[in-house]
């Protein structure tokens, strides 16, 4: 029996990640092959036209998953009813400026829009925020729509996650799928930190560590870390834009495990409301090693911390809280 279609909301979606990102979703790439999809489109009035245009050309496109289209507007009409918000909207990084300068623009936008969800989407509806600076967005989210459970709030450090894996593969030249369990912890910003303590590749000799295969621990301590960590900035150098298909196919990959599940052994990481796991201040959004079953993110327990990761979960804890505390003043 065909499924019923899920609701899925876009916001900035007139913007070049929306346009990178809506196909990819009426085309399954987020949801399955054989999930149907109504998609929300949000965008301010004046992208209205542009956000039409984007309207059109999904008819055009004749997804055949694609069983709705709403481009608009207006905010409570893009919030009815969605199972899964994906909150692109707001003001991006230009070359030269740090998240910090993008801070109060976009959390007054948060804070309106985490009513319109917390009112009009469905129960349940899980969120992902994708617009900079994503954990402290996602914190002003959560704390703005509270009766939405916490665990169904979350941002995006899946594309940090999967630029880790990338660096890994190519530095050892194997294939990317065969590298797993990188982890990002903290911040989506140059503060994050990309460990590779935990991480393996499948070879044809089984799996081995990723550190005892590199062999080079000057490189994994120094230029893989900031390479990443920079990653973003290196984009907007070259491109004089910020990632857009990257942020598009990364967000897919975190909304398609977190619903369908990670695979057994597998760990992703996702920016979730810190429990106080690892020691990390509980009432961050902060990025953590998780598993997905059943809809649910779990933090990976257990996992050894040596003295130089602690410093680095620290330092990206700590950066987290003055935005906090930055976002709070932005808005008083
Ligand atoms: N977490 C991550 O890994 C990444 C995050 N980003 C962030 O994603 C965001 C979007 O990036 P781009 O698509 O490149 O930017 P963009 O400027 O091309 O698109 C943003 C869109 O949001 C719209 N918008 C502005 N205010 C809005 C509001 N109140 N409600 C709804 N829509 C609104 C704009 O009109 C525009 O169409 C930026 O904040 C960027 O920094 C970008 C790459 C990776
Ligand atoms: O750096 C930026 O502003 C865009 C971004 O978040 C990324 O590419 O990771």
């Amino acid at each position: 029996m065909a499924k019923d279609p899920v609701r899925v909301l876009v916001t900035g979606a007139a913007g070049q990640i929306g346009y990178a990102l809506v196909p990819m979703i009426a085309r399954g790439v987020m949801l399955g092959p054989d999930q149907p999809v109504i998609l929300h489109m949000l965008d301010i009035p004046p992208a209205a036209e542009s956000l039409n245009g984007v309207k059109m050309e999904l008819v055009d496109a004749a997804f055949p998953l694609l069983k709705g289209v709403v481009a608009t507007t207006d905010v409570v009409e893009a919030c009815t009813g969605v199972n899964i918000a994906v909150m692109v909207g707001g003001f991006p990084r230009k070359e030269g400026m740090e998240r910090k300068d993008v801070m109060s623009k976009n959390v007054s936008i948060y804070k309106s829009q985490a009513s319109a969800l917390e009112k009009h989407a469905a129960a349940n509806c899980k969120v992902l925020v994708v617009a900079n600076p994503a954990n402290t967005n996602a914190l002003i989210l959560k704390e703005f729509a509270p009766s939405i459970p916490e665990k169904n709030i979350s941002c995006l450090t899946r594309l940090d996650h999967n630029r880790a894996l990338g660096q890994i593969s190519e530095r050892l030249n194997v294939q990317v799928s065969d590298v797993k369990n990188v982890i990002i912890w903290g911040n989506h910003s140059s503060t994050q930190y990309p460990d590779v303590n935990h991480a393996t590749v499948n070879t044809t000799a089984g799996e081995k560590a990723v550190r005892e295969l590199v062999a080079d621990d000057a490189w994994l301590n120094g230029e893989f870390i900031k390479t990443v960590q920079q990653r973003g900035a290196a984009i907007i150098k070259a491109r004089k834009l910020s990632s857009a298909l990257s942020a598009a196919s990364a967000a897919c990959d975190h909304i398609r495990d977190w619903v369908l599940g990670t695979p057994e052994g597998t760990w992703v990481s996702m920016g979730v409301y810190s429990d106080g796991s690892y020691n990390v201040p509980a009432g961050l959004i902060y990025s953590f090693p998780v598993t997905c079953q059943n809809g649910e993110w779990k933090i990976v327990q257990g996992l050894s911390i040596d003295e130089f990761s602690r410093k680095k979960l620290d330092l990206t804890a700590d950066e987290l809280s003055e935005e906090k505390a930055l976002a709070y003043s932005c808005l008083s």
